[in-house]
């Protein structure tokens, strides 16, 4: 932030409240979304566990390309950018399969892999 940003404190208290009020919705979308991200890794993390097992691959992608086909569609329905939640699909499986590998690399070593 810079020095010359007023911040909130000469702003019209009804400006004020109206920035709570949409500042509470936020933070309850944020924690909405963490909750929802906490129960996908959960569901992952078996996924990650059931490949290790029986040797698939981390990735899939063309399974990957399904998901994306249909978020883009629900993004274009909900109207959110497109790009935008492709990019946000791609972050998570990004991290998904790099939890994958480390399950397989620990699965194959002998070693029991730790949460996440
Ligand atoms: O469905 C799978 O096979 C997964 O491993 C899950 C998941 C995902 O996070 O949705 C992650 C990696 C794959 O490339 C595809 C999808």
């Amino acid at each position: 932030m810079t020095t010359s940003n007023p911040g909130t404190g000469d702003v019209d208290p009804a400006v004020r409240e109206e920035l709570a009020r949409l500042r509470d919705s936020i933070d309850n979308i944020d924690a909405a979304v963490v909750h929802m991200l906490a129960e996908r890794f959960k569901a992952t993390q078996q996924v990650g566990h059931l490949k290790a097992r029986h040797q698939l691959p981390p990735a899939d992608p063309a399974r990957e390309a399904r998901q994306i086909e249909r978020l883009r569609n629900l993004a274009e329905n909900a109207k959110l950018d497109p790009a935008f939640a492709e990019k946000f699909l791609n972050f998570i499986i990004a991290e998904v399969i790099r939890h994958h590998e480390r399950i397989a690399d620990t699965t194959s070593n002998g070693a029991t892999p730790t949460a996440n």
